[in-house]
């Protein structure tokens, strides 16, 4: 029977334990991918396909990549959803006896990248799902810096989704038999890898780390994300942080398609480098600001004395122009730390991350000096700096150490004896050599002798052919090796200095990678303090961005009210950058008597840009950074809603108009009277009278049930006249003025309502066909005079408010399966249930 080489059989045997897996398989200087795994990896990275023998009559399919370069094609691979198992040689082939022993040192998957990660600015996350009947439990984690949060989320395939996409979670990590049902739910998410994984029993070194969870479905979740991280990862994770219990009520709510409307992270079109909120205010001097910056931004506050918290650190620094600048310096200089001691706990550090790790700890001291008067900055005066370590590294390495730590030659002279007399030994051993062979030349008389040194032979002594004849016999040289043009020799004396320096040599390399271990051990001992150190920076690197941008915009410090939303001459903080006409600014008011605002004016008159302008002005507020606007008063919003633009549709396979109606029941759904709903020409999707219908109903259940506070433009006219009816509906309109059929924006945002729409004007503008005009001009003469009226029910609209918060708890009665349950389970579920609906009754 044909049999496989043994090498393949490793192979095979790793293989079977890793089927969801790309083996990367370490043959000498390549990677090896054999069988399917060759063909994908070929296809995918642009490799060459070839074969192997492996003992069986067909050659086996294979490709490879070189070692040194592996990195790349990992984050290519991973980057497109693949995981890859790293299988390496567990021993020196040079010393190996037969087969030489491999094993998987580590699996790279989308969501727990490290070393392989692409943008040193963004985050990638790995979220571990329970499902628990009548909620998921999840766990968030992101490896390269160790940060982990736990939180709930309401068992449904649409928030789940919204979840994944709006934390950037590229995996999601399920015990086998997740219900199918969601499991497609994220394959519609391209961007998302599934991965399985057994609960098994976690190790101690984890223990202290899940007792911080105290919730049992959480906790399983955490531990399910443990397990998944010990059996891809491989090693001791020092770098995991202390777990974060998240609630979605601490933030401001935004749904996923509302950060993409409004541009805070990603441009709405994906390919434009067009300006974000992000991008805007990223003024920070390290990636860690930037990192933590974004993270304000997709979760604005809630709570008020934390907003005034920042605000006060944001307008020290505006007002003292020094010390921003000398901290913008000092911030300047610092590295990327939060990713820094990450590498050192996880054993992936290398002499250059500790270099850097030592230039950002000499930096701290002089930026807390900056702060020593500052009360607002109180909290970090006692902070501890880890002098004694910076000390520690301090001058612990050459100038430029090397990128490995295998091949020595990273420590500076003076760090340790022991190491230093085994250099100079080296050093000794090497100056013999040449003096030695300007002795063999001198006595040999042949002057184009020399010295060499190739890994096989050692040290030798090398003549050219034809002056091979005039060695000698006395001169005592063996013959170890023929070349074309010259004779290759070795003396006893020679082999004699070798192995003291090859000694010296391979003591040293071995003592460096002693003392190296050893330094990273030392500095995980100060994890928890530079972990805090890390977050400080970076707290400072964010307070500067968004000090020094709102003090050269001439920005204001909101003030906040219990209802009241006043926004006196306000700006769009980007379009009023880069817009090459003057930027007009527009005040808002908007209180219980004028709770929704109902825009008309033509197209391209600045409707849109005025209702974004108020939802980043609040936005911005509610960071805690100061606004475009002369005064700015508001109430906190606890939830934003938009629907404004064609947005692309992420989740796929649904049309515009399906897209747009199910952003506005979100908002319908979800909007309290403390919330801020922006609804850019609803209902524009489908015919005019459906349309109208559409939007007016949605206005009269905003201002009857919700009374959230509501900026909605539209073209139907008609709905203008809601105001009689409504009270809280107010009508403004954007300026235009119009010439002999021209028209001019004024981007004025005034009172009362449009007296006309100007389609056929700014259609103009684009230069249709003058008979086109003329023929749409008269159709609306025509279309005007049988004018079409708004049906208001007499006066006054009557409307019920769905049940909200109770229908959640009877949802979630009727979703559980009470045969999946264990007993405690259900006692648990009772009691989350009775204390929701008391929660329910008390709103
Ligand atoms: N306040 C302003 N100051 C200066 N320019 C402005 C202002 N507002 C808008 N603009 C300019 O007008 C352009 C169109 O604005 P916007 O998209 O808000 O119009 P719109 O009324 O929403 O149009 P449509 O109904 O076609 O969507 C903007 O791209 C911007 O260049």
């Amino acid at each position: 029977m044909e049999q496989y080489t043994p090498m393949m059989q490793q192979y095979l045997e790793v293989k079977k334990n890793y089927q969801d897996a790309l083996v990367f398989y370490r043959l000498g200087d390549f990677y090896e991918m054999f069988f399917e795994d060759a063909k994908i990896a070929s296809c995918e990275l642009d490799l060459v396909l070839t074969g192997r023998n492996a003992g069986v009559k067909d050659r086996v399919p294979m490709c490879g990549v070189p070692f040194h370069a592996v990195t790349g094609y990992i984050q290519r691979l991973v980057q497109k959803g693949y995981k890859v198992a790293i299988v390496e040689q567990m021993e020196d082939p040079a010393l190996a006896k037969g087969l030489v022993k491999r094993d998987v040192i580590k699996v790279v998957t989308p969501g727990t990248v490290i070393d392989e990660l692409f943008d040193e600015r963004s985050s990638i996350y790995l979220a571990a799902v329970v499902d628990y009947q009548y909620g998921f439990a999840l766990s968030i984690c992101e490896m390269s810096t160790g940060e982990t949060t736990v939180t709930h989320i309401p068992r449904n395939i649409l928030h789940l989704q919204q979840t994944l996409l709006k934390n950037n979670i590229r995996e999601i990590v399920v015990k086998e038999g997740f219900d199918e049902k969601f499991i497609r739910g994220v394959r519609d998410l391209s961007a998302v890898a599934i991965s399985y994984c057994a609960e098994d029993q976690i190790g101690e070194e984890y223990l202290p780390l899940c007792e911080e969870v105290s919730d049992g479905a959480q906790r399983e979740a955490y531990g399910l994300m443990l397990n998944y991280l010990i059996e891809t990862q491989k090693r001791m994770m020092h770098h995991l942080q202390t777990v974060e219990i998240e609630n979605e009520n601490d933030v401001l709510y935004m749904d996923f398609s509302t950060q993409q409307n409004l541009e805070l992270v990603v441009p709405l079109r994906t390919q434009s480098k067009s300006e974000t909120l992000w991008s805007f205010l990223d003024r920070c001097q390290s990636a860690m600001g930037s990192r933590l910056l974004k993270k304000w931004i997709e979760r604005p506050l809630v709570d008020k004395k934390k907003i005034l918290f920042r605000q006060d650190r944001i307008e020290y620094l505006m007002k003292n122009y020094l010390v921003r600048e000398d901290l913008k310096d000092k911030l300047n200089q610092i590295y990327d730390m939060e990713r820094l001691i990450a590498r050192v706990a996880y054993g992936s550090a290398n002499a250059i991350d500790c270099q850097r790790l030592q230039k950002t700890l000499s930096q701290v001291p002089e930026i807390l000096a900056l702060f020593q008067d500052a009360p607002v900055f109180q909290e970090y005066r006692d902070i501890d700096c880890c002098l004694s370590l910076t000390e520690l590294l301090d001058g612990a390495f050459v100038e430029n150490p090397p990128v490995s730590v295998k091949e020595g030659g990273m420590f500076a002279e003076g760090f340790s004896e022991q190491l230093d007399e085994y250099r100079s030994a080296q050093k000794e051993g090497k100056t013999w050599i040449l003096q030695q062979e300007n002795y063999e030349r001198e006595r040999t008389g042949i002057k184009t002798l020399k010295i060499g040194y190739n890994r096989v032979f050692g040290y030798y002594i090398e003549v050219s052919k034809g002056a091979a004849a005039q060695v000698k016999e006395e001169y005592g040289y063996v013959r170890k090796q023929t070349l074309t043009n010259a004779e290759r020799y070795i003396t006893s004396e020679l082999k004699e200095k070798e192995d003291a320096i090859l000694h010296a040599e391979e003591r040293s390399i071995r003592l460096e990678t002693e003392l190296f271990a050893n330094l990273l051990e030392q500095i995980r001992s100060y994890l928890p303090k530079l972990q805090k150190l890390a977050l400080m920076l970076a707290n400072m690197d964010v307070y500067y961005a968004l000090s020094s941008i709102s003090a050269d915009n001439g920005y204001v410090r909101p003030l906040f009210t219990e209802d009241e939303l006043k926004i006196e001459e306000g700006r769009h903080p980007i379009l009023e950058k880069i817009s090459t006409n003057r930027y007009v600014s527009n005040s808002l008011a908007m209180d219980k008597e004028n709770q929704i605002l109902i825009i008309t004016g033509p197209n391209m008159g600045g409707k849109s840009t005025y209702m974004r302008q108020v939802a980043l002005i609040i936005l911005m507020a509610q960071i805690g950074c100061f606004v475009p606007a002369k005064k700015c008063e508001m109430p906190i919003f606890d939830k934003i809603f938009t629907r404004i633009g064609a947005s692309d549709d992420i989740l796929s396979g649904q049309s515009t108009f399906m897209v747009e109606m199910t952003e506005a029941n979100n908002a319908l759904s979800q909007a309290t009277e403390h919330s801020l709903i922006l609804f850019d020409e609803i209902g524009r999707g489908t015919s005019t009278y459906d349309g109208m219908a559409l939007a007016q109903a949605m206005i009269e259940y905003i201002a009857v049930c919700i009374h959230a506070k509501t900026l909605f433009s539209t073209h139907y006219h008609e709905l203008t006249s809601l105001d009689e009816s409504l009270p809280v509906v107010k009508n403004v309109h954007v300026e235009v003025h119009e010439d002999n059929g021209h028209v001019t924006f004024m981007y004025r945002v005034k009172k009362g309502k449009a007296d006309r729409s100007y389609g056929i004007n700014v259609a103009r503008l684009a230069q249709l066909p003058e008979a086109v005009l003329e023929r749409a001009g008269d159709l609306l003469a025509e279309y005007e005079s049988k004018k079409r009226v708004v049906q208001q029910s007499l006066g006054i609209v009557e409307m019920v408010k769905a049940p909200v918060k109770e229908q959640g708890v009877l949802d979630k009665l009727e979703m559980v399966d009470p045969n999946q349950l264990s007993p405690i389970q259900a006692l648990q579920m009772i009691m989350d249930l009775q204390q929701e609906l008391k929660e329910a009754q008390k709103a």
